[in-house]
């Protein structure tokens, strides 16, 4: 059995080596970037107005109109002293305009234009090379690619990206008494739930599973299952038949498959019979059947490895700090990671936090971290991971 913290500091540890792959822009969301991204050119690349207004040639109050320029033309207008144009949002400003004046500060009266008010130098114009410059880094090898990164990267021109690929992904979940939703079934079954939660958070995170198994509990099924499903995906995550039942096959079938454990059996709740593995470069997640476990064990263990395998510089969930709501003793023995919501920045720990139960980790939004005998008051700071 390991702490949390060791089995944390074990997937961190682990050496990988991460492939890379070209996305294009559209589908590049989330993924890490595999290379330093430099900007071919200044951006904005050429002076240009932040208004709909006029572009002036000198500082006056009243000046010649003599054109426009809108947005997307090319001509080169050159100015004389006491000029202006009409000029648009993002239209190109003439080389030696002084600056721009919105509309809404101005009059036109035949072709002469009325400022309420005197310009100042440089006034609305956004200057070549405002953002970056030619040759400037843009984006180091690692950045995580959010919708901003995206646009930027396209108002480089830059229609593929270099990116570190992500693992493929396998679910296998075991279990006689698993039937699928929407089946019929019969006493002493249930409906299978697990791989959705896990099939779901994959979603969450960027990811997609490839795979997913059904395994009756029976030796040769297992091994065989595993198997195939180790023969196309980096990453297998088992859920059920881990602990130390007689219908507990994964742990025996895993060793037979050839995955070395790395570890089997976290102090904590839920997730006690939480096992990591690693055969070659593929690694094998064994998570506890009961739902809850499963979940927290994706959640606190499987994402990080994922992000990790996908070029991620920092990995899991990132944890935040909130006062409790209310007094609270944890009285489960293990360190917890306690089904909770977080609301107004108070962190409330939720009725329900049995393994099997999968609906309080429904209607929260977080899970909260209460080391084993851990007495808190109100108002004490608990840490908490965000799910939702
Ligand atoms: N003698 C002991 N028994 C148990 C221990 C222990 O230390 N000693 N640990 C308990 C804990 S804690 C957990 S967690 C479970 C983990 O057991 P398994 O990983 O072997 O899981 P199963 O026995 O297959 O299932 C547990 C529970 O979850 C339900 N389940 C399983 N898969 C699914 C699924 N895909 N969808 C919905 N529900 C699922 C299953 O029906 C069981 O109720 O072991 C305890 N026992
Ligand atoms: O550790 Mo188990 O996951 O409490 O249910």
């Amino acid at each position: 059995m390991v702490t949390i913290e060791e089995a944390l500091r074990i997937i961190e540890d682990q050496n990988i080596s991460l492939k890379s792959e070209s996305k294009p822009l559209e589908g590049a969301l989330g993924f890490a970037l595999s290379t330093n991204t430099v900007s071919p050119f200044d951006v904005p690349e050429f002076d240009n107005s932040a208004m709909d207004g006029y572009a002036l040639c000198g500082l006056y109050q009243e000046y010649q109109l003599v054109g426009e320029v809108a947005a997307g033309d090319s001509k080169d207008i050159k100015l004389q002293d006491g000029e202006a144009v009409r000029i648009f949002t993002g239209a190109k400003v003439p080389n030696n305009a002084t600056a721009v004046m919105m509309q809404e500060k101005t009059s036109v009266t035949d072709s002469t234009l009325f400022l309420d008010e005197m310009p100042k130098v440089g006034q609305n114009i956004r200057k070549r090379g405002g953002q970056l410059t030619e040759g400037q880094t843009v984006f180091e090898k690692g950045h995580i690619l959010n919708p901003p990164s995206l646009a930027l990267m396209g108002s480089l021109g830059l229609s593929q990206l270099e990116v570190f690929s992500r693992p493929r992904v396998n679910i296998i979940t075991t279990g006689n008494e698993l039937v699928k939703p929407g089946e019929p079934k019969t006493e002493g079954q249930i409906y299978e739930s697990n791989s959705y939660a896990i099939s779901g958070a994959l979603e969450q995170f960027g990811f997609q599973h490839h795979q997913k198994t059904q395994i009756r509990d029976d030796f040769e099924a297992t091994k065989a299952g595993i198997k195939t499903a180790l023969e196309s995906c980096d990453v297998l995550i088992i859920s059920g038949g881990i602990s130390v039942g007689d219908y507990d096959f994964v742990k025996q079938s895993l060793d037979d498959n050839g995955v070395n454990e790395l570890f089997y059996k976290v102090f904590q709740k839920p997730g006690k019979p939480l096992y990591f593995g690693r055969k070659d470069n593929q690694f094998v997640f064994a998570l506890p059947g009961n739902p809850a476990s499963s979940l927290t064990c994706f959640y606190v263990y499987v994402l990080p490895l994922l992000q990790k395998l996908s070029g991620y510089g920092s990995y899991g969930l990132a944890s935040y700090q909130f006062p409790i709501k209310h007094a609270y003793e944890n009285r489960f023995g293990r360190p917890s990671f306690l089904k909770a919501t977080v609301v107004d920045g108070k962190v409330e720990i939720l009725d329900g936090q049995g393994s099997s139960m999968i609906q309080s980790m429904a209607k929260g939004n977080a899970l909260a971290f209460v080391d084993d005998g851990e007495v808190l008051k109100e108002g004490d700071l608990v840490r908490c991971k965000l799910i939702s």
